[in-house]
């Protein structure tokens, strides 16, 4: 097996189809003569749920940028729901990701952001669903709040709202769990859970056991390539 080659093909109780979500077949990252990731593969089935673990700078966060589309590898290819991550309109009103922070409007409160983003991906900003999220996420009464003034644990909390307010078939998290509180963490968890149950695909890195565990996810561990 090569480095990070793995399919997460266990058959969940939930109903995981056979098409893939994301197949990556044998990438390769380098920077200047540094090589992060070499030749590795990876395929998430149509809802099912992936962690990718492994030590600090072994290339996690890279993986899900190029799956993004975010990042062009330098070798390798990446598909998502069977086509390139091309960073159109379409590619973004199916998967919806924290890999890159967004830039907050200022002036902008955080109610006001999430409208936005929700009325920009085609929702409707009065169906309910800001309310929804801002409530399992802990935010209503950060509500009128200018992002610049929030914590980092509320940061989080806004930037995985923003996320959610999306619709989306396909979540790319990047440590989705970091910097929140416990309370916050069971709520994400089960609001990933749900997630899942109703169709969607997701792929995250996480260092934490118990929360990628909570969530449901099958562990892929990154290694550095040999040599
Ligand atoms: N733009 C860049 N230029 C040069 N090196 C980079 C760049 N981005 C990332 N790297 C390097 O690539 C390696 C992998 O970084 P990456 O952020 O993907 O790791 P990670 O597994 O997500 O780490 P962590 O667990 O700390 O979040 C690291 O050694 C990092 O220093």
């Amino acid at each position: 097996m090569r480095n990070g080659e793995v399919s997460a093909t266990r058959d969940r109780e939930r109903g995981v189809s056979d098409g893939a979500a994301v197949e990556v077949t044998g990438l390769t990252v380098t920077y200047g003569s540094t090589t992060v990731l070499d030749g590795v593969g990876l395929r998430v089935p149509v809802g099912a749920v992936v962690a990718l673990t492994g030590e600090n700078g072994v290339g996690k966060s890279t993986l899900l940028r190029c799956v993004t589309g975010l990042q062009a590898p330098s070798g390798g290819v990446v598909t998502v729901f069977g086509a390139a991550p091309d960073q159109g309109a379409g590619f973004w009103r199916q998967v919806a990701t924290t890999v890159e922070s967004p830039t907050w409007y200022h002036g902008l409160t955080v109610r006001e952001h999430l409208e936005l983003v929700r009325v920009a991906n085609g929702g409707d900003p009065a169906d309910g669903r800001v309310d929804e999220v801002s409530g399992l996420l802990g935010i209503t009464g950060l509500a009128d709040s200018l992002p610049i003034t929030l914590s980092s644990g509320q940061r989080q909390r806004f930037l995985l709202a923003a996320t959610f307010v999306r619709p989306s078939r396909l979540l790319v998290l990047d440590e989705p769990e970091q910097r929140l509180d416990v309370g916050a963490k069971r709520a994400l968890a089960g609001h990933l859970r749900d997630y899942l149950a109703t169709g969607g695909t997701l792929l995250m890195a996480s260092h934490d056991e118990q929360f990628w565990r909570d969530v449901g996810a099958d562990e892929v561990v990154l290694s550095r390539p040999e040599g």
